[in-house]
């Protein structure tokens, strides 16, 4: 759909515009009293998000990011679905899954009071995702943005076979210095390491990043938070109908080995994933759904 289509359909003066971003991949910017945010249907993707409270971006997106059809976009929110991580049948296909690489369409936006607006997106089977993955579906991405950030990924099944996925939401948040920040919420949980080939381990404190970081932590309820002593910021991440956490941090290794990511990039973000991932696979029935929601906020 072009600029003018979406402006026509989709805008809400002073609240929502969309204009052509990066890549010719069209834009939508938000604005509410209590931040501002970009998202770009390409993978639903949030790009951006500015609390009014404060100058930084809550969000990391990387200098070197490719927008490009059929490459994934390096940070904001991209989508993982319907698996997380490499293919889980070793048949080649993409990392993380098909929906971060696609264009979903827009299907509504709304001022739900003078102080919040959300859009939605969705992203259907076509004949080319159903030789990838054979499953018709309906994916739902609602944004809301106010005093918080809320997003909300519901898969419907719409066949008549039971469908089974893994999946995140896999927020790149941009941090002050990786080395004076850390994360409680997940202190007390075994999580498997993925940087030691997914070996059990627990501590009891406040995870600090000093190295390549990837873990699945178990974590079906509370709150997570990144204190960050530099932007003098903490957010808060609630998650809801996820069984997992994910925490990822590159460290330089990866950053030298991603051409979308400059070299010291493992300073400026942390990846908390709202997810079920790892054995946490969801099995949905046909013509059910199921629906994971992050809530973030500052204090
Ligand atoms: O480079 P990508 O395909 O976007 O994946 C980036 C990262 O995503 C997740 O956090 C995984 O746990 C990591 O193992 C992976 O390296």
């Amino acid at each position: 759909m072009d600029i003018e289509t979406l402006n026509s359909l989709y805008s809400h003066a002073g609240y929502v515009t969309f204009k052509e971003g990066p890549g010719g991949f069209p834009v939508a910017l938000i604005t509410t009293p209590h931040a501002t945010a970009a998202i770009t249907p390409y993978g639903a993707q949030l790009l951006s998000y500015t609390f009014a409270s404060d100058s930084n971006d809550l969000l990391f997106l990387s200098e070197k990011a490719i927008f490009k059809e059929g490459t994934p976009i390096r940070g904001g929110v991209p989508i993982c679905w319907p698996w997380f991580g490499p293919d889980p049948q070793g048949q080649g296909r993409s990392d993380h899954g098909l929906a971060r690489t696609r264009m979903w369409s827009v299907v509504s936006s709304d001022l739900l009071s003078d102080q919040e607006c959300s859009i939605t997106f969705e992203l259907t089977d076509t004949p080319e995702t159903y030789t990838l993955w054979p499953y018709r579906f309906r994916l739902i991405l609602t944004l809301s943005v106010g005093r918080v950030l809320t997003m909300e990924l519901t898969t419907h099944n719409l066949g008549d076979t039971p469908m089974e996925l893994t999946q995140a939401l896999h927020t790149y948040f941009s941090v002050g210095d990786i080395t004076h920040t850390s994360v409680t919420g997940l202190e007390g949980f075994t999580y498997s390491d993925k940087t030691d080939g997914g070996a059990e381990k627990k501590e009891d404190i406040a995870i600090r990043i000093n190295a390549e970081t990837d873990r699945i932590y178990p974590f079906d309820s509370g709150d997570i938070l990144i204190n960050d002593d530099t932007l003098k910021r903490t957010i808060r991440i609630k998650c809801e109908g996820s069984k997992t956490a994910v925490v990822w941090n590159p460290w330089s290794r990866v950053c030298e080995q991603k051409a979308d990511l400059s070299l010291e990039d493992y300073k400026k973000t942390l990846c908390i994933e709202t997810a079920n991932a790892g054995d946490e696979i969801i099995r949905i029935a046909p013509q059910q759904s199921h629906t994971i929601k992050a809530i973030y906020s500052l204090e």
